[in-house]
């Protein structure tokens, strides 16, 4: 992919630690269904979430202001984990939970300002595979990658600038699948 720096690694956990991981996510993190405003209409998001990291890492998503709630141990492992692996530092992670195919994502391309340029972004998935598209902003391009169990995207450079991403809606019958997108939070000046 031409403008973008990916990195997929498929085997990122070993299935029996995956599988124990999306139990506990599954059973202890603070799920909650958000609703954003559009055209003036409170909308549900199709998915559950729940924002997780360090105190100062405050956070505009969708115009949802999120403020963190402290790291479990489970999640600082896998942060861990992913620093390790990318060579980068993260003091955040959005957990998505997708309960069925009828839960997803629409295109965004994670550039807020609170993530300043090129911003590294590590992306833990469990659970059912799903697809996640790219979509290149000028020249419409677009790529499918599949997401499987225990798997670690890293996007890196300027994907964010020149890609929006998407995990699109299934008619299938489809399990569950959590991911972790971990993240560097510039703190506010205030
Ligand atoms: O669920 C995914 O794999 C993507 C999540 C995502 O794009 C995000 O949290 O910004
Ligand atoms: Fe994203």
């Amino acid at each position: 992919m031409a403008d973008a720096e990916l990195t997929y690694v498929a085997d990122f956990l070993p299935a029996s630690e995956a599988d124990s991981l999306l139990a506990v996510l599954q059973g202890t993190l603070a799920w909650r269904q958000d609703s954003i405003r559009i055209y003036g209409r409170e909308v549900k998001i199709p998915r559950l979430q729940a924002w997780y990291g360090d105190m100062e890492a405050s956070y505009k998503y969708s115009g949802l202001d999120m403020h963190p709630i402290p790291w479990t141990q489970a999640l600082l492992d896998v942060k861990h984990a992913c620093e390790q692996q990318s060579n980068s530092k993260f003091n955040a992670v959005l957990a998505n939970y997708y309960r069925n195919g009828a839960d997803g994502m629409g295109w965004h391309s994670d550039d807020e300002p609170e993530l300043g340029s090129n911003p590294v972004i590590a992306s833990v998935s469990l659970g059912q595979s799903r697809n996640m598209d790219f979509r290149h902003r000028q020249s419409g391009e677009k790529y499918r990658i599949e997401l499987g169990h225990g798997s670690l995207l890293i996007m890196a450079g300027p994907t964010q600038q020149y890609w929006q991403h998407a995990v699109p809606k299934s008619r299938k019958a489809l399990n569950e699948r959590i991911n972790l997108t971990f993240r560097h939070i510039i703190p506010r000046a205030s």
